[in-house]
Formats: C-alpha cells, sequence, structure tokens
C-alpha cells in the first residue's frame, strides 16, 4: 500500500511556512550561564502573542534568538521556515527594541530615523522615491507625529520616542512586528496611540509578538500568552482577564 504522501508527492514540511517564528527546544546561554532552557514557541499568521513573566524571565532574550540576535546554544529557531542565519527576506519582520540608541548626539530627526524603516525594501538599483516617503508620512501620521517630523528625536519625550520606533517599522510595512516592551514608562497618550496602531494592524492580519510587564489598554488585542520564568515557558494560551499583571502565579500553569 502506497502512503499518502508518497502518493500526492507534497512534501509534508510545507506547513512550516504559515510560521512566523518555530522555536524548538531553544536553549541560550549568556556568560555561561543558562537564561532559555528549553523553548518551544510557534506563532502563526495573525497571532497577537504577549510574552509576559517577571523581570529577568528571559523576554528579551527570547525576542533577540527568534530574531537570531542571541545565538542558540541548543535547538532550533525559524523565521518563515528559514533559520535566522540564513533569511533574507528581512522586511517581512518590523523590529522595534526597548530604547531608542541615537544618543550620543546624533542630531537625526524624526523622520530620518522612520525613513530608515524603508532601508529593508530599498536595493541598490531603486533609491528612495515616492512610495518610501508616501509611506514614512503615513507612519508618522499613525503614530501622531507629522508635526514633530523635521525635530532631533532627543528633543522628544520617552513615550514620544517610542511611537517613532513603532512608526520605524510601520514605515517597512512588514507582515510581522515584534516589539520589545512598548509599553514600558510611556505616558497614557502613547499608550493610547499603540492600543490604536496595534488594532489597525490586526485588522490587516499582521502578526505581532510583543513583550510586556503589564499590557494595559493592549489587553483586549492580545490573542495568547506565553509567560516566562526563569527560561522555561510555564503558561502558554489565553491572555490573563485585566492588565496582564497577574501573571504570577498563573492559574494552571506547567510548573
Ligand atoms: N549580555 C548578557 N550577559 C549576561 N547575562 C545577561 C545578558 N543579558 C541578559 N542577561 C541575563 O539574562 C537574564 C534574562 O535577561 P532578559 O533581559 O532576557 O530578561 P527580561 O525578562 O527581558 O527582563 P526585563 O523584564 O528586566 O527586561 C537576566 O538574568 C539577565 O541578567
Amino acid at each position: 500500500m502506497t502512503r499518502s504522501a508518497q502518493a500526492t508527492g507534497v512534501a509534508p514540511r510545507q506547513a512550516a511556512t504559515s510560521a512566523a517564528f518555530a522555536m524548538t527546544e531553544g536553549r541560550v546561554a549568556l556568560d555561561g550561564r543558562p537564561v532559555l532552557r528549553g523553548i518551544d514557541l510557534r506563532v502563526t499568521t495573525g497571532e497577537v502573542v504577549a510574552v509576559l513573566g517577571a523581570n529577568g524571565s528571559g523576554k528579551s532574550t527570547l525576542i533577540r534568538a527568534l530574531l537570531g540576535l542571541a545565538p542558540l546554544s541548543g535547538g532550533s529557531t525559524e523565521l518563515y521556515g528559514v533559520p535566522p542565519a540564513r533569511f533574507r527576506d528581512w522586511w517581512r519582520i518590523g523590529y522595534v527594541p526597548q530604547r531608542l540608541s541615537v544618543g550620543g548626539g546624533v542630531p537625526a530627526t524624526v523622520r530620518e530615523v522612520v525613513a530608515s524603516g524603508r532601508i529593508a525594501r530599498q536595493s541598490r538599483l531603486r533609491r528612495a522615491g515616492a512610495a518610501d516617503r508616501a509611506a514614512v508620512a503615513m507612519a508618522l501620521e499613525a503614530v501622531g507625529l507629522t508635526s514633530r517630523a523635521g525635530d532631533p528625536v532627543g528633543w522628544l519625550s520617552g513615550g514620544q520616542q517610542q511611537r517613532v520606533l513603532i512608526a520605524r517599522a510601520l514605515a517597512g510595512d512588514p507582515d510581522t512586528f515584534v516589539m520589545d516592551e512598548p509599553t514600558a514608562g510611556v505616558d497614557a497618550e502613547s499608550q493610547r496611540h499603540l492600543a490604536d496602531t496595534l488594532a489597525a494592524l490586526v485588522e490587516r492580519g499582521k502578526t505581532v509578538l510583543l513583550v510586556a510587564h503589564e499590557l494595559g489598554p493592549i489587553a483586549p488585542l492580545v490573542t495568547r500568552a506565553v509567560v516566562l520564568r526563569d527560561g522555561v515557558v510555564v503558561h502558554d494560551g489565553a491572555p490573563p482577564d485585566g492588565d496582564g499583571h497577574a501573571y504570577e502565579p498563573w492559574p494552571g500553569s506547567r510548573q
């Protein structure tokens, strides 16, 4: 009897590419200390996943490992079915790091930082054009910073700088957004802007993976919570009721 896979000739591996991220038994050691201790995580298209956990539980390290920024000491991870080292479609990922790191007197304007989000979309053959300028203008509008476009980013508040980073990711129109603590230390107005921006992304079927201490106004948009404790996943499922602050202890968590 012929097996169905042989009969159809369809490789079973194809299903894996629908996942934006797929980590299997992922391990990371920093300074010789295990920080991630065997993480299995698969994030599929259209999910809005919040990574929660106490300080030092490994949230940022997980995000960095998923993007190939922190090398694995064990296990494997893939972006859209491809290991990070061989991944080329970086325009598909919009990464919003925890903080803007253009201090030290770099006089970049808000518009310039946002425009840098178009780089993965450009090539040596095609320089910035009307489509890029339109995407930057739309991204600035989406985060409510159009009127500050010409200002040096250093003049903006922490919450506004966070919005610049989000606009930079929006400008690239990626499929997946990865945000490291977009709500941390951010004023109420910026949090509301973030919630509105996320709602529009969700509407368009984008995938979102974000790290948070507390979810605040974005809580209703989150479809799944992954809770870390000491480098392992102790809950993967329904998001918390309320603002996401009550992640520990987690009812029914895997201990
Ligand atoms: N470069 C590094 N070298 C050594 N240890 C590190 C390094 N970066 C992080 N760590 C340690 O790894 C652990 C996890 O850090 P990580 O930043 O991933 O946690 P986190 O959950 O994101 O924390 P927070 O909520 O405070 O941002 C912590 O104990 C931290 O001290």
